[in-house]
């Protein structure tokens, strides 16, 4: 629940949020679209509790689990590794390196780009590691930031039908209106230190 919130990142600096409020549950599945530095990645922290809010409060339920996707995800692969160890390291206890193949596969990293190590992979398909990783972690809200960014079209197809078939909430970032318009969401709009529902789809947004 985001409740009568407003933020800046310092006293000094402009309000980018004036009194905010709404919820978001499991329920919810949001692309929030706006202009560029207007503060859509603000409200991912916020959201997630990166940033704190300077006015009003967000309230989270005490057992949601999130998971936040952004570009920076990527930097913390060990290159040197294979993406099937990498989940292994990061998920010790369960599953085990077939139940790893098969999270990797859902999102098209197949074969030998499984075990090899992930220095050879794309930027695209290192996104689909970070991407089998954050659904291994089975969040019941997904904030995704930008994650469009050096993917190709099927990566990007790909990422769609994964949103499309995740049950829990959602929460998109992207200037990437081919995703949104694949992806099952409503459209807000940042704008004016507000967040405003869009009524109409993002191609009458744009
Ligand atoms: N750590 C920070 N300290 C101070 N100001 C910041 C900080 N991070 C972002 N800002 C400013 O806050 C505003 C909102 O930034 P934010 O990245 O949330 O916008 P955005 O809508 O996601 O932008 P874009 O569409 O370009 O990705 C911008 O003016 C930005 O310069």
């Amino acid at each position: 629940m985001v409740q009568n919130v407003s933020f800046r990142y310092a006293d000094d600096q402009p309000w980018i949020y004036k009194d905010l409020d709404f919820g978001i549950d499991l329920e919810t599945r949001v692309a929030l679209v706006g202009p560029n530095g207007v503060g859509k990645s603000t409200l991912l922290k916020l959201l997630e509790g990166e940033l704190t809010v300077t006015e009003g409060m967000i309230r989270r339920h005490n057992h949601l689990k999130i998971g936040r996707y952004h570009q920076h995800l990527k930097e913390w692969l060990d290159l040197s590794e294979s993406a099937v160890t990498h989940l292994l390291k990061c998920f010790p206890d369960t599953g085990g390196e077939e139940a790893m193949k098969r999270a990797l596969g859902q999102f098209g990293l197949t074969g030998k780009q499984q075990i090899c190590p992930m220095q050879n992979l794309s930027e695209g398909q290192r996104c689909r590691v970070v991407f089998a990783w954050l659904s291994w972690n089975s969040p019941h809200l997904l904030l995704l930031d930008e994650p469009t960014n050096h993917l190709d079209m099927e990566t990007i197809d790909a990422l769609a039908e994964a949103v499309n078939g995740f049950p829990g909430g959602m929460v998109l970032v992207s200037h990437d209106f081919r995703l949104i318009s694949q992806v099952n969401c409503e459209v807000w709009v940042c704008q004016d230190s507000r967040v405003e529902k869009w009524e109409g789809d993002v191609l009458s947004y744009k």
